[in-house]
């Protein structure tokens, strides 16, 4: 489901990021571990679609995203990604439904209304389907984030540090969710953190790929 063999990734103005080889067992995810800078965000990135390998493999879910163009990569993304970025992106002019509806519209699909309702339901957010962004708090505001993530039922569900601005309960609540959430619509859950209570309450589930100290290119 998700293999990295000589992965690496440089940044013009900046560093050349090596990632560990790695292959992801019969496991539910993965927990991306490592110091602030140690090339998380990156390799998330990486895993999204979003950038482009300088060089090595990288598979995900049966496609090698390395040997992709960029519009490949795209295609590939809408069909087997979720994504729940750290700042939710939610669009504030639109309700929790139209903010469900949003992503069939951008990607010039129709509206699949029964996945929405569905979505809403599961995640306990059929009370709230009518108000605004500014109206929910932040756990209810993740939640809408995650129903979006799930909406075209992808295999892989990419967290980047889902728990950095919340408080010990919140955070718990918040990986429980995740961690269902996942298990119950089949993604596999790919989790960034360097927050050590996600390793307290995850560690035991989900392996880890920890990423280590910068290298740069000589
Ligand atoms: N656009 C960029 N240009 C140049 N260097 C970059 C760029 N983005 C990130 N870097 C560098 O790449 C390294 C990895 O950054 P990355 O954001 O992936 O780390 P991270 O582990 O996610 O950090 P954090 O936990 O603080 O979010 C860092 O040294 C960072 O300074």
């Amino acid at each position: 489901m998700i293999e990295l063999q000589g992965l690496h990734y440089r940044y013009a103005q900046g560093p050349n990021l090596h990632f560990p080889d790695f292959q992801l067992g019969p496991a539910p995810g993965v927990l991306l571990r490592g110091a602030s800078g140690s090339g998380k965000s990156t390799l998330l990135a990486l895993m999204a679609g979003l950038l482009s390998a300088t060089g090595g493999v990288l598979r995900m879910a049966g496609s090698d995203l390395s040997a992709m163009n960029p519009r490949q990569r795209d295609a590939w993304r809408g069909a087997n990604l979720g994504f729940v970025p750290q700042r939710l992106h939610l669009s504030a002019a639109l309700s929790v439904r139209d903010n469900l509806c949003l992503p069939y519209l951008a990607a010039g699909l129709a509206v699949d209304g029964a996945r929405v309702e569905e979505l809403l339901s599961t995640l306990g957010l059929q009370s709230l389907a009518a108000r605004r962004p500014h109206q929910l708090s932040q756990g209810q505001a993740q939640r809408v984030a995650l129903a979006r993530a799930l909406l075209r039922r992808p295999r892989l569900l990419l967290a980047d540090e889902p728990t950095a601005s919340l408080d010990d309960d919140h955070a718990a609540a918040t990986l429980d969710l995740l961690q269902q959430a996942a298990a119950q619509h089949g993604a596999v859950l790919v989790l960034a953190t360097h927050d050590s209570r996600v390793m307290q309450r995850l560690g035991a589930v989900l392996p880890s790929l920890s990423l280590a100290k910068l290298e740069y290119a000589p």
